[in-house]
């Protein structure tokens, strides 16, 4: 019996010990020294960690999201996600949004912001304090080709005129998806493009890109590192505004030729990244299919695109 209240004392202070600990990392968000040790002969093998102009390639195993957050709490950063759901595809934003809560930059200050022809059937979604959304009109469209295309207009304009001062990251990402794990601060970088979930073994050759030399997404054979997504980019804010800026600026001047890249702002996008390399690289972890089946080098799936009908969902010209 003596014995027995002694060990209960001795275990209850040693939880009171590891509750005190718990609490000075929360009180200091500092990691410093308690964080597995790293090892500089230990990587991933199976996949590149680092493209060959240094930038990192993000996958599951190669950060420590603790450590990544307590270097970004105390900065007490704004993280903006711009998301288009224009027409039919209304239907998608209450899945994305409720998703976003449980994994897009939790505990962090993030700004969502909505571009749709129908406010009013925005989704009434609780948000966590410090999180909030932001909805704007933008006209309907006959043209799916060109609600996509337009989102680098868009966001042009929406940096311009209302971010500057608020935010210090943002994020474009498609509303067809929801969000299965974490995507967080480990995401965060100058740069920021997304390797295609359905190319990323392939060879260059066999990439989407725009072939026709007269475009100004064109390239030539030969070029090219990975083939990105349209459904997710990202970075500074600043890095972000030359990004949709310059893509706008080529697709209107294509248009003025009677040219639409194969792939939209798609191929835009991928030109750009081809000059202006990214600073991080995100895998296809960061935007997978529902319809694909996993990959074993992919541990995890954060954010996926659903399952769709285009002939029912899209705007039919
Ligand atoms: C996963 C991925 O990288 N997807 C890209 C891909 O096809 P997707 O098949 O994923 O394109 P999509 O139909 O999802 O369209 C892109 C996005 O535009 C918006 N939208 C589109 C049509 C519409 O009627 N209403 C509406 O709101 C919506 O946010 C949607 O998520 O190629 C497109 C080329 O144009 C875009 O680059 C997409 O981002
Ligand atoms: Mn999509």
């Amino acid at each position: 019996m003596h014995l027995n209240i002694k060990t209960t004392g001795g275990v209850l202070l040693l939880l009171l010990l590891l509750l005190l600990r718990q609490l000075y990392h929360y009180i200091f968000q500092s990691y410093s020294g308690f964080y597995k040790q790293p090892c500089i002969i230990c990587s991933r093998t199976d996949v590149m960690t680092v493209t060959p102009w240094l930038a990192p390639v993000v996958w599951e195993g190669t950060f420590n999201p603790d450590l990544l957050d307590s270097i970004y709490k105390p900065k007490n950063i704004t993280i903006a996600a711009t998301v288009f759901a224009v027409g039919k595809y209304i239907r998608f934003l209450k899945d994305f949004l409720e998703t976003a809560e449980q994994h897009f930059f939790v505990c962090f200050n993030v700004h969502i912001y909505v571009f749709t022809d129908r406010p009013k059937e925005v989704p009434k979604v609780k948000m966590a304090p410090g999180r909030k959304l932001v909805v704007h009109s933008v006209p309907s469209s006959k043209r799916w080709q060109e609600i996509s295309a337009r989102r680098m207009e868009f966001i042009q304009t929406l940096i311009k005129e209302n971010l500057q001062k608020h935010v210090d990251y943002i994020f474009c990402l498609d509303v067809d998806s929801k969000f299965h794990s974490r995507w967080g601060t480990e995401s965060l970088g100058g740069l920021v493009a997304v390797v295609h979930p359905g190319y990323y073994r392939d060879d260059r050759s066999r990439f989407p890109y725009e072939q026709r030399p007269e475009s100004r997404a064109y390239m030539a054979p030969g070029e090219g590192d990975f083939y990105y997504c349209g459904g997710a980019f990202g970075g500074l804010l600043q890095e972000v505004y030359q990004l949709t800026k310059t893509c706008r600026t080529n697709f209107e001047e294509d248009a003025k030729k009677g040219i639409e890249a194969a792939w939209q702002e798609e191929s835009h996008l991928n030109r750009y990244m081809w000059i202006n390399k990214p600073s991080k690289v995100l895998s296809p972890e960061y935007l997978w299919q529902d319809s694909k089946s996993r990959n074993p080098e992919v541990h995890i799936i954060r954010f996926s695109g659903v399952v769709k009908n285009y002939a029912e969902i899209r705007p039919t010209v």
